[in-house]
């Protein structure tokens, strides 16, 4: 579980996050969302711990970043798994390769014992027969089963995925969702995603925090989210005609 507790984070005179509280459970999928400049990335920045907040507190499992001796810190980083925009795969490495790196970088096993969970994370993602290809080889929804495998191979507690749609099609950004909210399931996972994507919202929004100009506006689920009367969200929901239409629908059900 993941506890934010009054986050505040601005750059020189700027404000930011603005007195942020959040709670963000295992085996959930939880959305941060809201426009452009609301502070979505800054806030999963600063829940990485690559920004330091001004004020308040961030706690994994019970203990905050900042009463952490190096040894959790080292330990929270391999528990933390990272799906970046656009796969962010190591271009001259395999597909092998570059889920192995991780287990490289954050244990002393064996070849043959990376090879065995990098070959089980990537039948997890459904990519077999990939091991020896480049990034370059794959379509984009590939490379994203590849990110993902990589960011599950240390069996992380919390996965942090940042826009994991970007430039998929939408049937293609629904497997994706799907597979990520598959895996939070299965593995206990506490998952953050900040998206920009609607779909994402109604098909796998367990827990939506909608963000507005720094601070928490709006907190529901995507059923929640179709009745709620607050103005901002249903002004950045519905901002398209189609999702529009969708809500009249279903409140005339
Ligand atoms: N390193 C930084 N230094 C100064 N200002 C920053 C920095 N990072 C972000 N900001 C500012 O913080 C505000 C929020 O930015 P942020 O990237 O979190 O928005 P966002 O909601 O993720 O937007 P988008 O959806 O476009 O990615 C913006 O005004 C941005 O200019």
């Amino acid at each position: 579980m993941i506890e934010v507790k009054g986050v505040e984070k601005g750059f020189g005179e700027t404000p930011v996050l603005k007195g942020i509280n959040a709670v963000f459970e295992p085996s959930k999928t939880s959305l941060i969302i809201g426009q452009s400049g609301s502070g979505k990335t800054v806030f999963l920045k600063t829940m990485l711990g690559l920004h330091l907040p001004d004020k308040g507190t961030i706690s994994f499992n019970g203990t905050t970043t900042e009463s952490m001796s190096s040894d959790e810190k080292r330990q929270l980083k391999q528990d933390i798994g990272m799906v970046f925009q656009g796969s962010a795969l190591f271009d001259s490495m395999t597909v092998e390769e570059n889920v192995m790196f991780p287990l490289k970088m954050f244990t002393k096993q064996s070849k043959e014992v990376m090879l065995e969970r990098v070959n089980f994370v990537l039948n997890r993602v459904n990519l077999v027969n990939s091991n020896q290809k480049f990034p370059a080889e794959l379509s984009g929804g590939m490379q994203k089963r590849v990110a993902i495998a990589r960011a599950i191979v240390t069996k992380p507690k919390y996965l942090f995925c940042d826009e994991p749609n970007s430039g998929l099609d939408p049937k293609t950004a629904i497997v994706i969702d799907k597979l990520i909210q598959e895996i939070t399931d299965e593995y206990e996972i506490t998952t953050v995603i900040n998206t920009h994507d609607m779909n994402s919202v109604m098909e796998i929004g367990e827990k939506i925090i909608f963000l507005k100009d720094g601070l928490k506006e709006w907190e529901g689920s995507s059923d929640d989210i179709f009745k709620t009367d607050n103005e901002a969200v249903v002004d950045f929901v519905y901002s398209s005609n189609l999702f529009k239409n969708v809500r009249k629908v279903y409140l005339e059900k």
